[in-house]
């Protein structure tokens, strides 16, 4: 989609070029005269004549088409003179008769198409004039009002709009006509003229047309060229000259080729008749599968010409020279050439996009997404992204390994996002909203515009794709999700906060009355996306990849047919077609970012976090711990917080794990390791690995503790000592429901989870059954008095004698929760994978 001003200037680039090729020619035809009566003269002409033809009139526009085949490629521009047949002023002196047609003139032919010679020569015009002119070029409508179809051959032009079927009755005529006289107006009124050219050409006129018809050729023949339009019209009578034409008089063996309108070929002054004094042997019929070679050629150009570009929708100017402090607006398509835009104000503050799988989806998201990020620069626009199915998404946003660049306006990305991750993304944007709310009100109740004369509030555009996947299981969690969604939605939109929700389907937010909807004015409906669009609005029907329908109606219809100013047919690039151009534009946008930037903070569902690179682990190795910690993994939430248990000098600062997993051990050694790097100091570790098969981890441990620490390694007798003793340390035991350690008297585990962490001494433990550590609680309850508690592998239902309370929590590989303090909600986390650790 070139701009009209880069149209225009291509436009006159090649009209210039078309007069420089036409002048020299036209000079070395000139030069030339001929002299039938000397032969050697005659040989020595038709030489100078070819070598003439070949500058004149190379490849398509002049070479014998035997010669030619559809990949030979075409001209710069439309060509300025055209083959029309073999000149011969003697048998074996033979050069090709061109005429000026393209950019000067027209051709007329004093018979028809129902003669076989005519129709070849025009079949061959046809194929040479299409095939010498880069796809688009040149358009062409025909009339033929013959009784064959002269022009069949190029039926597959129709469909690239290059050449509609030909019309054959005189109605379908005069329509032709009437369409020329429009391109004649637009192209004249316009001073430069189409940056195309059209062909008309009349293969027989139709039964009836009258000499005002004629009359119509005529003047569109007088006006034409200035705008573009040149005619072959076969069948003119010869009685009265077609203006600006040359004339082609067909005689029985040969034809006779006139004047050409501006240069006659017998020089200035001669007698008429002029003309080509030699006879023409016209051009044959093209063979059928050049034609149909030369056609498809010209329809795949032209289909893979139509295709939108990511840089068609990106603005031609800088970056980021737009304000958002009215709306964010960027194109995110193209309708019927012209370019659809879209945005974010408050009156159209969210989008629900939806589409079927394979339907382009994050393809019209990463459109939108760069357009706007190439228009408003991070102190405009802040992004957050989030997807909640499995696989990486937003990759071009973010850094790879291989590529450290970033979107600057993008803050934190979620891929294959966990419930929780959304849930805490809500609560960032409510946290901001808030903090809006309460400086709008500070400010004496000032809109956003007013608040943003004196503060740098950018705009806000959290994006969660495959949001039905949040509301999969209707359990608590989904529905107090859907009602925190409802009231961020209602408020957001006053404060530059907005949501773009995507996915399959109706998104799972309710029926169509569903009031949630009514947040939701701008819909797009991918293929398969309809259920975004009022049941009655069918117009996403049928759609094909790489279109959509765009509606800010909230998904209304209208009458079928009638234009819709809330609902636009939009064709969208792929922008992975061209992997630089988008990599290109991330650097562009990176290389722009304020100094400081950081970074998004990125959550990858499908990864694990390694101890070895957590900064707080890193802090306390380089002995910059704040506090004694038990380090567990990293938050499932938007800013990777690392999740920690203090260890502090307060009872019930312990930790306990409960699972039967692998991971549940697992969480236990990364829990002493990090504890054992953030202890200021050398500590007296006591492990008992009492659980069948925890002796090696222990082992391992023991091992990597020794360098820096007191380790002992201890049986359940061992452990009682160490457990009534009053040194301080910490207690790390495998198996706390293992028999032996079941005997242990409760009492004296409760004074220990009580009152050892204020001596410095704490329990680190792993229970595989719930019981046991149930049965430490007072009669009061209350887990969190004596110690943490990280699960792996316990369902909810499972831990409510431990809580006193429904807990909710669904196991799933890869997940643990951390309840720590009273009434916690439980924080779902990522534990640390295996790692060496440095
Ligand atoms: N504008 C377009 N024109 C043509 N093909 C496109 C266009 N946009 C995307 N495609 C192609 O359609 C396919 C699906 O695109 P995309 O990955 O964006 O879909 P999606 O709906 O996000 O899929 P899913 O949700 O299953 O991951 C890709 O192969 C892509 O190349």
């Amino acid at each position: 989609m070139a701009s009209p001003k880069a149209r225009a200037g291509r436009a006159a680039a090649l009209h210039r070029r078309a007069e420089a090729t036409a002048t020299a020619a036209a000079a070395i035809l000139d030069e030339i005269r001929p002299a039938p009566a000397d032969h050697h003269r005659q040989y020595e002409l038709a030489e100078r004549l070819r070598a003439a033809a070949a500058l004149a009139a190379p490849g398509w526009a002049g070479d014998p088409l035997e010669t030619l085949t559809p990949t030979s490629p075409p001209g710069d521009g439309p060509p300025s003179f055209v083959r029309v047949g073999t000149a011969a002023p003697l048998d074996d002196a033979r050069f090709p008769a061109l005429v000026p047609l393209l950019g000067s003139g027209h051709l007329s032919v004093d018979a028809d198409a129902g003669d076989p010679r005519v129709a070849g020569l025009l079949r061959a015009l046809l194929l040479r004039l299409f095939a010498a002119s880069p796809a688009g070029a040149l358009l062409a409508r025909a009339v033929d009002g013959g009784l064959v179809a002269t022009l069949a051959g190029y039926a597959p032009l129709a469909d690239a709009g290059l050449l509609p079927p030909p019309a054959t009755d005189l109605t379908g005529f005069r329509a032709v006509l009437a369409e020329a006289e429009q391109w004649v107006a637009a192209g004249t009124a316009r001073q430069r003229g189409h940056d195309r050219t059209l062909l008309l050409v009349v293969a027989a006129l139709p039964d009836g047309a009258a000499p005002s018809d004629l009359d119509r050729l005529a003047e569109l023949a007088a006006q034409g060229p200035r705008a573009g339009l040149h005619l072959v019209v076969a069948g003119w009578p010869d009685s009265v000259p077609l203006p600006q034409a040359t004339p082609l008089a067909v005689r029985t063996a040969y034809a006779l080729v006139g004047d050409p309108p501006a240069a006659g070929f017998s020089g200035p002054g001669a007698e008429p008749p002029g003309g080509l004094n030699c006879p023409v042997f016209l051009d044959e019929d093209p063979p059928e599968e050049l034609v149909a070679g030369v056609c498809r050629r010209l329809v795949r150009q032209i289909e893979d010409g139509s295709r939108l570009a990511l840089t068609d929708l990106l603005p031609d100017g800088e970056l980021w020279a737009e304000g958002s402090v009215d709306g964010l607006v960027t194109t995110v398509g193209d309708a019927a050439g012209r370019p659809v835009s879209l945005g974010f104000t408050e009156l159209t503050p969210h989008w629900l996009v939806s589409g079927r799988s394979q339907a382009g989806r994050s393809a019209f998201l990463t459109d939108a997404l760069f357009g706007l990020a190439a228009r408003y620069g991070p102190d405009e626009l802040i992004l957050y992204l989030a997807d909640l199915d499995d696989g990486e998404s937003f990759v071009e946003f973010l850094q790879t390994e291989r590529d450290r660049s970033w979107v600057p306006q993008v803050r934190a990305a979620g891929m294959a996002a966990d419930r929780e991750y959304v849930a805490d993304l809500f609560g960032e944007l409510e946290a901001e909203l808030r903090r809006r709310e309460e400086a709008a009100r500070r400010a004496g109740g000032q809109r956003y515009a007013e608040l943003r004369q004196h503060q740098s509030l950018p705009r806000i555009v959290c994006v969660i794709d495959n949001f039905p996947l949040l509301l999969r299981e209707r359990d608590r969690l989904a529905t107090d999700l859907l009602a925190r969604l409802d009231a961020l939605a209602r408020a957001a939109r006053s404060y530059g906060i907005h949501l773009v929700l995507a996915g399959e389907g109706d998104l799972g937010i309710g029926g169509p009355r569903d009031p949630l909807l009514g947040q939701f004015p701008v819909r797009v409906a991918l293929p398969g996306g309809s259920a975004v669009l009022e049941p009655t609005n069918d117009s996403a029907a049928g759609l094909p990849v790489g279109s959509a329908v765009v509606n800010t109606a909230g998904g209304l219809g209208g009458p079928r047919g009638a234009t819709r100013g809330h609902e636009r047919m939009i064709r969208f690039p792929d922008p992975h077609e061209n992997p630089e151009v988008l990599a290109d534009l991330r650097h562009r946008l990176w290389s722009a970012r304020p100094e400081g930037a950081a970074p998004p903070v990125v959550f990858a569902g499908f990864a694990r976090p390694l101890l070895a690179n957590d900064p707080r682990h890193r802090a306390a190795l380089a002995g910059r711990a704040h506090a004694p910690a038990a380090l567990l993994g990293r938050a499932v939430d938007v800013r990777r917080s690392t999740v920690a248990v203090p260890l502090g000098p307060a009872a019930g600062r312990n930790l306990a794990v409960l699972g039967r997993d692998d991971e549940a051990e697992r969480l236990l050694v990364t829990a002493v390791r990090s504890a054992a790097a953030a202890h200021p100091g050398a500590a007296r570790f006591v492990l008992a690995p009492l659980a069948n098969g925890s002796a090696e981890p222990a082992g391992v441990l023991a091992a990597e503790l020794a360098g820096r620490h007191r380790v002992e390694t201890v049986d359940v007798i061992g452990l009682r000592a160490a457990m009534a003793a009053d040194e301080p340390g910490y207690l790390v035991v495998f198996g706390l429901d293992v028999p032996d350690a079941t005997e242990l008297p409760p009492e004296l585990l409760r004074a220990l989870l009580l009152e050892g962490p204020p001596a410095g001494r704490h329990l680190l433990g792993w229970w595989r059954t719930v019981a046991p550590l149930a049965g430490l609680l007072g009669p009061e309850g209350e887990v969190d008095k004596l110690t943490a508690v990280a699960v792996t592998d316990v369902p909810g239902g499972r831990l409510e004698q431990l809580f006193d309370r429904p807990v909710l929590w669904r196991p799933r590989p890869g997940r643990a929760v951390l309840w720590d303090g009273p009434g916690e909600q439980g924080t779902v986390l990522v534990p640390f994978g295996e790692g060496v650790t440095p």
